[in-house]
């Protein structure tokens, strides 16, 4: 055979003039898994029913080992390709195995009866997908999730060279979800050619050699996993925040939606201040997500080798003579552009804290015992006692910065930039009430309260 075993050429398909495929090309070569990803509706049955040869495509063609699938027998066509449906309800009650064996009919006459390699065939299905021990039963009288095992076992005991699966670990329990994506792996590595439609882009991730994205049935990205699950395909096709992260087991792409509440990925948040409890801040603040920044901070100071470890962006200063103008305005420029800074009372300088802050975004205060606030009170937008808080507080600013700039990337714009500064006798709901350090926010309630 020359060429993939499957091809999809330019396929459009409507329902009722509304378009539901538009010129979707997809190929999956003998010894391939095409993962087929994209929200609910964005066409992936639709696909899968037009390969199948059930569906006939208004434009475009479907191939499967050379020949246009629609100009083949029915016969032909199920010698060729097997498909483990979504809807696993089958509206005859007859026992697992007698389901099994209508896999064979492609390969024998309806009314032929069965050979030794049948019946070899669907005793060996039923073992691969763990159904034997109910294979006198009827298929009323199993579960969903066993179900649907049964229909996969139906798939291998026909034998085909090309698979199609319409969310073939849907009503898995984890075990069996993962089995059965292994199965499909050992089939495809005995040179099947298989298709599926996969709702866990994790599992689509580690199981399928290139994914295909649909959204609003038009292919968005296709490829290999990592190329197509990014943080922006997710995100833009799935709209919702998402996160992609090599997972730490399996080293492929974990997908993981983000909540507003969440740090936005990539917000900086810059510290000012020194010793152990500048050392947890950052430790906590990495440990939920935030990048880092620190500084102006002492060479040799615990806080200095936690943010070296951390990979913080550092800005270090000579012990005793404190930081020079350039050091001042380098650390300045880390906290004017990032989403949140926290200043750490009685560990870091007010003048140097005056000087660094100025321009902050979004501040947070570390009382830490200590009463003096590098910058005006109205521009603090909480106060905590310790590190306990810090990161809900920091979460609960950046998530107000995002409010207000209207972007929802959590960065600040210039507007919000310039129209955060509040006065002491201006009102505002940002503002902290009464005389500081008495106002100081509850820790974790600052705007947080709801979580
Ligand atoms: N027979 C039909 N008549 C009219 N519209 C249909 C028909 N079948 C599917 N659709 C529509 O086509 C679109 C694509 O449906 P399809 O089932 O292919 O999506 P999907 O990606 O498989 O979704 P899901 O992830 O929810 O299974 C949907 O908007 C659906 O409502």
């Amino acid at each position: 055979m020359s060429g993939p075993m499957i091809t999809v050429e330019d396929v459009s398909v409507s329902f009722d003039d509304v378009s539901v495929l538009d010129n979707v090309s997809v190929a999956a070569d003998s010894g391939e898994f095409v993962g087929l990803v994209g929200p609910n509706g964005s066409g992936k049955t639709t696909l899968l029913r037009t390969i199948s040869g059930a569906l006939t495509p208004d434009r475009g063609r479907v191939t499967v080992d050379g020949d246009d699938i629609h100009t083949l027998s029915s016969r032909v066509a199920s010698q060729r390709v097997a498909v483990v449906p979504q809807d696993t309800s089958i509206s005859f009650s007859f026992d697992v195995r007698r389901i099994v064996g209508m896999g064979r009919t492609a390969h024998r006459g309806r009314f032929e009866s069965m050979t030794v390699e049948d019946r070899e065939a669907i005793e060996n299905a039923m073992e691969r997908t763990e159904i034997t021990q109910f294979a006198d039963r009827s298929i009323d009288a199993i579960s969903g999730g066993e179900r649907q095992r049964v229909l996969l076992a139906r798939a291998i005991a026909q034998a085909t060279p090309a698979l199609l699966l319409d969310e073939p670990t849907a009503s898995l329990d984890v075990n069996h979800g993962i089995e059965t994506l292994q199965l499909v792996r050992s089939l495809v590595h005995n040179g099947t050619a298989a298709i599926a439609a996969i709702h866990d882009l994790d599992l689509a991730a580690r199981y399928c050699d290139s994914l295909v994205m649909l959204s609003d049935g038009a292919v968005v990205a296709a490829g290999p996993p990592e190329s197509v699950l990014t943080e922006s395909t997710v995100s833009s096709t799935f709209d919702v925040r998402a996160a992609v992260t090599p997972d730490p087991v399996t080293g492929t792409e974990s997908v993981r939606a983000l909540e507003d509440s969440d740090p936005p990925r990539g917000l900086r948040v810059h510290v000012l201040g020194t010793g152990n409890i500048a050392a947890q801040t950052l430790a906590k603040l990495d440990r939920a997500g935030f990048d880092l920044s620190i500084g102006p901070i002492p060479n040799g100071d615990i806080a200095a080798s936690t943010a070296h470890s951390l990979g913080a962006d550092t800005v270090t200063s000579t012990p005793l003579s404190g930081p020079t103008d350039e050091q001042l305005s380098t650390a300045r420029e880390k906290a004017r552009t990032a989403g949140v800074s926290v200043f750490i009372g009685g560990t870091a300088d007010p003048d140097v804290g005056r000087s660094v802050l100025d321009g902050a975004t979004r501040l947070v205060v570390i009382e830490n015992g200590s009463v003096e606030t590098p910058v005006s009170e109205g521009s603090v937008d909480a106060w905590v006692a310790s590190t306990d808080a810090v990161v809900d507080s920091v979460s609960a600013a950046s998530a107000d910065e995002k409010r207000e700039d209207g972007t929802g990337d959590g960065r600040p714009s210039d507007d919000a930039t310039t129209d955060r500064r509040v006065t002491d006798d201006e009102t505002t709901d940002r503002s902290p009430p009464g005389n500081h350090p008495g106002h100081r926010t509850d820790p974790g309630l600052s705007g947080s309260g709801d979580r």
